[in-house]
């Protein structure tokens, strides 16, 4: 399976502009032939919380027309990482996924909000993971700050993925932490984790990319600079079956003891 990551700078509160980078990011990363291509977090709007309700997405439009054409027009499937989405009065951080005839597969409303930050102020959470196939492969997504609530990933891993995708606008100052959660989440869910993180400032935060693929075993395959760039990797889906088989974690679960 091979995957492309976009990783570019995000334009705060300019979702024209924003829109325009991602469709030719997306056309040059169709020219690798990948199986699936993955996008950061909230990259139409970035967190412009104060007019996101205007300046969103409304019922996943333009989004859904524009990243299912190109999902179509390529034959990719697209998790087109997240973007700020009205729905009636709510706004979600929301990720669609493209499969390869243009088609909304699946989509996941960011469950966990940084309070610190006033996500929770304008944005609605939301409630439940849900797993999809692309190409035969069960693979799950959760957004940015939920790597840090391994409940999430473990949900995910439960119902049956064996990839799962981050996109993520995550900051220098605490990049050591998102190097090691990837790699956590890798290892005790034995899964790949594709982790996409944006490049650029926006106020007083700098965000250093360094998006990275961990296979099952916890191996780093592949991580970026600070640069806006395509990162191709190419994953082996039997290693999931083989490290599953080899440390057999998910049979040897002792729920009994996980209780409160
Ligand atoms: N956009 C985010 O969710 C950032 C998360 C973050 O910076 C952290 O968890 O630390």
């Amino acid at each position: 399976m091979k995957i492309a990551m976009i990783q570019v700078n995000i334009e705060f509160g300019n979702p024209e502009t924003n829109r325009k980078k991602m469709v030719e990011m997306i056309e040059k990363a169709a020219q690798g032939q990948p199986d699936i291509i993955v996008l950061p977090e909230m990259w139409n709007t970035s967190f412009s919380l104060k007019n996101l309700h205007e300046i969103a997405d409304k019922s996943g439009e333009p989004t859904k027309t524009i990243i299912g054409n190109l999902a179509k027009k390529y034959h990719i499937n697209i998790v087109a990482g997240s973007v700020a989405d009205v729905h009636g009065d709510l706004v979600h951080n929301r990720l669609y996924v493209f499969d390869r005839d243009g088609n909304v597969k699946s989509h996941y409303d960011k469950a966990h909000l940084i309070q610190q930050a006033r996500e929770h102020e304008f944005l609605t959470a939301g409630k439940s993971t849900e797993v999809f196939r692309l190409d035969e492969v069960i693979c799950g997504a959760i957004i940015c700050y939920d790597i840090r609530f391994p409940e999430l990933a473990r949900t995910v891993a439960l119902k049956g993925a064996k990839v799962l995708f981050i996109p993520a606008q995550w900051p220098e100052t605490r990049i050591e932490h998102w190097k090691a959660l990837v790699i956590a989440r890798a290892i005790e869910n034995q899964m790949y984790v594709v982790a996409v993180n944006r490049i650029g400032s926006e106020f007083k935060a700098d965000f250093p990319g360094k998006s990275l693929v961990v296979d099952p075993w916890g191996k780093i395959l592949v991580e970026s600079d600070d640069q806006e760039q395509i990162v191709h990797v190419e994953i082996d889906m039997d290693l999931v079956d083989r490290i599953r088989t080899k440390i057999p974690c998910f049979s040897d679960r002792n729920i009994e003891a996980y209780e409160l």
